[in-house]
């Protein structure tokens, strides 16, 4: 079996603690996750290792099939995508939404002297069409709402037509209509066969879209829960992992998944 990421007792030690901790984790082909948990969890530090942005300091991972430590991280980052704050703040605020999109093709971000050809060109605009967004091509990312550049940064994201996409709190700073409408298109992405893998990091349930297969529930830098959403997704694992007290973690309007044992049967 060749895993799209295959973790074993990975850990990360900052600061005389482990903010990772002997982390297992296999993902396969075809399958949508949402890593859960809360603040100081370590969802983003997994993300990190996940993007082949950081090393475990002890434990084993593979991403697409290469051992990190063993293969050069710059032949695979390209077949995965990331979109995330640290990301979004190195986009220069004068940068057009386009070139934006367009400047992943090579990697960086702001663009210089690199030539793209007419093929980029025309799947950057398509990308920003899938989300909404094209009639801003023109416009400087600084100027974009919120919304507006998480929009921009996921079809940047998507430019290298990875085999991996990692979102970390892709929702954030969003109001509950920007958030919805967010929702709605990550909804899209995970349903269509022809998107890569999706990993998803949030701290809250309610922005779990539908289509999503498995989750991840994260606590004090270990895997407390990992397995099909349906199973996991349960009251008592939540507040169990958020330490909070059992209820209902979904908010009106917005709750797209009771936990199991919230939802009524239908009929
Ligand atoms: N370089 C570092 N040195 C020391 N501690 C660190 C370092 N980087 C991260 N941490 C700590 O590791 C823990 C996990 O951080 P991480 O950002 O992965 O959590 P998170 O689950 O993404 O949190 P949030 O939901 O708040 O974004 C936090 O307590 C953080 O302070």
């Amino acid at each position: 079996m060749s895993w799209v990421l295959d973790l074993q007792g990975v850990t990360v030690r900052r600061g005389g603690a482990n903010i990772l901790d002997g982390v297992d984790w296999q993902v396969e082909e075809g399958e949508r996750w949402v890593v859960l948990g809360p603040n100081g969890a370590g969802k983003t530090t997994l993300l990190q290792i996940a993007s082949t942005r950081m090393h475990p300091t002890s434990g084993v991972a593979e991403i697409l099939g290469e051992r990190l430590g063993k293969v050069d991280v710059f032949e695979v980052r390209p077949r995965i995508g990331l979109a995330s704050a640290a990301l979004a703040e190195l986009i220069p605020k004068g940068e057009t939404v386009r070139d934006v999109v367009l400047t992943a093709a090579y990697g960086v971000t702001g663009r210089w002297r690199e030539e793209y050809e007419a093929f980029d060109e025309d799947r950057a605009t398509a990308l920003l069409s899938v989300f909404g967004v094209e009639h801003l091509a023109g416009r400087y990312f600084g100027t974009l709402s919120e919304g507006e550049r998480k929009r921009v940064q996921i079809a940047r994201s998507l430019m290298t037509d990875p085999e991996l996409l990692l979102l970390d709190e892709p929702a954030a700073g969003l109001d509950l209509g920007g958030r919805e409408e967010l929702v709605g298109a990550l909804a899209e992405l995970a349903g269509d066969k022809a998107s890569p893998v999706l990993v998803l990091v949030t701290h809250h349930p309610e922005e779990i879209p539908p289509g999503f297969t498995h989750l991840m529930l994260v606590r004090d830098g270990r895997v407390f829960r990992a397995g099909a959403i349906d199973e996991i997704m349960t009251a008592e694992n939540l507040s169990e992992a958020f330490g909070t007290p059992s209820r209902s973690p979904t908010t009106p309007g917005a709750g797209r998944r009771a936990p199991r044992s919230e939802r009524r049967p239908v009929g």
